[in-house]
C-alpha cells in the first residue's frame, strides 16, 4: 500500500492540498483505478458529537461511537469518541459470507488508499464503520437497515486520551474535478474547525407525552418464557435470550443528538452508539457489552450475562450485588457465555485468558456479571473472522446457538434488525472495536422502537424476566425524552 511521506497540515494551505490531490489523481490514472486520498491531522479540542450535529445530513450514512469512564487499555480518565460522516466508499452485502465480503471490501479499499499526515496519532488513518444485523438472512423489503452496512467516511473526527484527530478521505479518479473537490473539502474543514466545542442544549419543554404501546402483549412474552422453560426442561436447549419491543410515538420529532448526549451522561460506563442509514433512520443506544476489541493484536471480549436490579439504598444495593455474585442461576447463565467465548476463540487457534470469577458491572439502573476475556491474535486472523465466529453469543441468542436462533424467530413477533447485533469500527492496521447493540432503539422521525431482552435458563421466573426487560427499556426511554 503506498504511503506518502509525512506532510504538515495540508489544510493550512490550499495549494498544498491541491498538489496532494493532484498526485493522487496521477496515481489513479497510472493504475486505471480510483484512489482514496486519506489525510490525518491533529486539531484543536472539539466534541465529536457536536461535529455530528453540525455536519451530518439525514441523506448521509453516519456513525457515532463514544465510551467514557474507565478503559482497561487506555487508562483511567479516558474518553474515546468518534464521529464518522458521509461515505466515500460503502458496502452492502447479504448472506452467510457477509463478514468475509466485508473483509475483502476493506482490503480492496486499502490497496488503493494513499495515506498522508500524522499516522502516529490515536485513531488516525482510514477507518471503516458499520453494523451487521442480528440475523444474516436478507431482511424484508421494508427493513430500514440492510444486513450489512460498512463505509469509509468522508470526515472522521475523534478524540482519545485528550488528543483530537481529524481524518478526511476523498475518492479520486481520472475524471475528478479537483477544483470543486478542493472547494467542498476546504469549506467543510472550515465549518468543522469553527464548531463550538459543546453540543447545543435543546429545549424540550412542551414536547408533550409519549404514546407508548407494546409490539406484542406482555402476556405473550411471559407465555414465550414459559414455553422456553418447558423446552429447556426437555433438554431441547440450555439457554435462550428472548426480547420484547415497544413503539413510542412523540408529538414532535425525536432529536437523536440530544438523546445521544443524554445517553453518554446517564451511562458513562456504556458504549454510546448511533448508526444512520442515510435515509433518515437512526439506530441508537448505550450498550454495556463489548463483543470484541483488538488493539495491536491484543483481543478483549466480555462475557456479560446475569442481571439484578440496583438497590434504592446503599444497603439494599450491597445486598443485591452480593446476591448476584452468589446466585447459582445467574452464575450458570453467565458461564454459558464464558464457555462459548473461550471455545470459539480456541477453535480459531487463540489462547483465551480470563479471571476465575466474574466481576460486577454496575450501571445506574441494573447490574450484571461480567468476565473480561483476553487473547493474543495471530497476524493471519482478522477481526472480522473472529466476529463471524463470535456473533451471536449466548448473551443475546442462547445455547446451542443454532437451535436458540431458530426458536427466537418463532417466539419473537418483530424483526431484531440491528438489535443485539455487532456495531463498530475497524482501522487500516487491523485494530477495531465492536459492541453488541443492546439497550437500543430504532428512531424514525416521531416514532421509536425500543428493544430489550433477557436470558432464560432453567429456574428463570417469567415475571422477574419481564421486570428486568421493563427496567432495560426504561433506561432508553429516559434518554429519548
Ligand atoms: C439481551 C440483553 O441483555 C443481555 C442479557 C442479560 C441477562 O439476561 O442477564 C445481561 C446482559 C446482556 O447480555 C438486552 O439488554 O437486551
Amino acid at each position: 500500500m503506498p504511503v506518502t511521506p509525512y506532510r504538515t497540515n495540508l489544510f493550512q494551505d490550499r495549494k498544498d492540498l491541491y498538489q496532494f490531490l493532484l498526485a493522487c489523481q496521477q496515481v489513479s490514472i497510472e493504475k486505471e483505478c480510483t484512489q482514496i486520498a486519506s489525510i490525518s491531522l491533529e486539531i484543536d479540542p472539539i466534541d465529536p458529537l457536536a461535529v455530528l450535529h453540525c455536519l451530518s445530513k439525514p441523506s448521509q450514512l453516519s456513525f457515532y461511537f463514544e465510551k467514557r469512564g474507565q478503559d482497561e487499555r487506555i487508562g483511567e480518565s479516558s474518553r474515546r469518541a468518534i464521529a464518522a460522516i458521509g461515505a466515500v466508499s460503502s458496502l452492502k452485502v447479504e448472506g452467510s459470507q457477509r463478514f468475509a465480503q466485508a473483509q475483502d471490501f476493506i482490503e480492496s479499499c486499502l490497496i488503493n488508499t494513499i495515506k498522508t499526515g500524522d499516522l502516529s496519532l490515536p485513531l488516525s488513518g482510514p477507518h471503516f464503520f458499520g453494523g451487521f444485523t442480528f440475523f444474516e438472512e436478507t431482511p424484508t423489503k421494508e427493513a430500514y437497515f440492510p444486513n450489512s452496512t460498512l463505509f469509509l467516511p468522508r470526515w472522521q473526527v475523534a478524540c482519545q486520551a485528550n488528543r483530537y484527530v481529524l481524518v478526511a478521505n476523498f475518492a479520486i479518479d481520472a475524471s475528478a474535478n479537483l477544483e470543486s473537490l478542493l472547494d467542498r473539502a476546504w469549506g467543510d474543514f472550515q465549518k468543522i474547525t469553527a464548531i463550538k466545542y459543546r453540543v447545543p442544549e435543546v429545549n424540550f419543554q412542551g414536547r408533550g407525552i409519549f404514546d407508548q404501546r407494546d409490539i406484542t402483549d406482555t402476556k405473550y412474552f411471559k407465555l414465550a418464557v414459559l414455553s422456553a422453560l418447558e423446552a429447556i426442561e426437555s433438554k431441547q436447549f440450555n439457554k435462550i435470550v428472548l426480547a420484547h419491543a415497544i413503539d413510542v410515538i412523540s408529538p414532535t420529532l425525536f432529536h437523536v443528538i440530544h438523546s445521544l448526549s443524554n445517553l453518554r451522561r446517564f451511562y458513562p460506563d456504556c458504549y454510546v452508539f448511533c448508526l444512520s442509514n442515510g435515509k433518515g433512520q437512526n439506530f441508537i443506544g448505550a450498550s454495556p457489552e463489548r463483543l470484541l476489541s483488538i488493539q495491536d493484536q491484543e483481543l478483549l471480549t466480555d462475557a456479560l450475562a446475569g442481571s439484578f436490579p440496583r438497590g434504592k439504598t446503599a444497603l439494599e444495593d450491597a445486598n443485591l450485588a452480593r446476591g448476584l455474585l452468589n446466585s447459582e442461576k445467574e452464575i450458570r447463565e453467565h458461564q454459558v457465555v464464558i464457555d462459548f467465548l473461550t471455545q470459539s476463540l480456541s477453535r480459531l487457534g487463540l489462547m483465551p485468558r480470563r479471571s476465575l470469577s466474574p466481576h460486577l458491572l454496575q450501571l445506574s439502573n441494573i447490574q450484571h456479571l461480567r468476565t473480561p476475556i483476553r487473547a493474543t491474535v495471530p497476524a493471519d486472523v482478522s477481526l472480522l473472522q473472529i466476529l463471524a465466529e463470535l456473533h451471536p453469543t449466548p448473551a443475546v441468542a442462547g445455547a446451542p446457538r443454532d437451535i436458540a436462533c431458530q426458536r427466537i424467530r418463532s417466539y419473537e413477533a418483530f424483526e431484531r434488525s440491528l438489535y443485539a447485533a455487532p456495531l463498530g469500527w475497524l482501522d487500516h492496521k487491523g485494530n477495531g472495536e465492536f459492541i453488541v447493540g443492546i439497550r437500543s432503539a430504532l428512531v424514525n422521525g416521531c416514532s421509536a422502537r425500543l428493544y430489550a431482552g433477557a436470558g432464560i435458563v432453567a429456574g428463570s421466573d417469567p415475571e422477574k424476566e419481564l421486570t428486568e426487560i421493563k427496567l432495560k427499556l426504561q433506561a432508553l426511554l429516559q434518554a429519548l425524552v
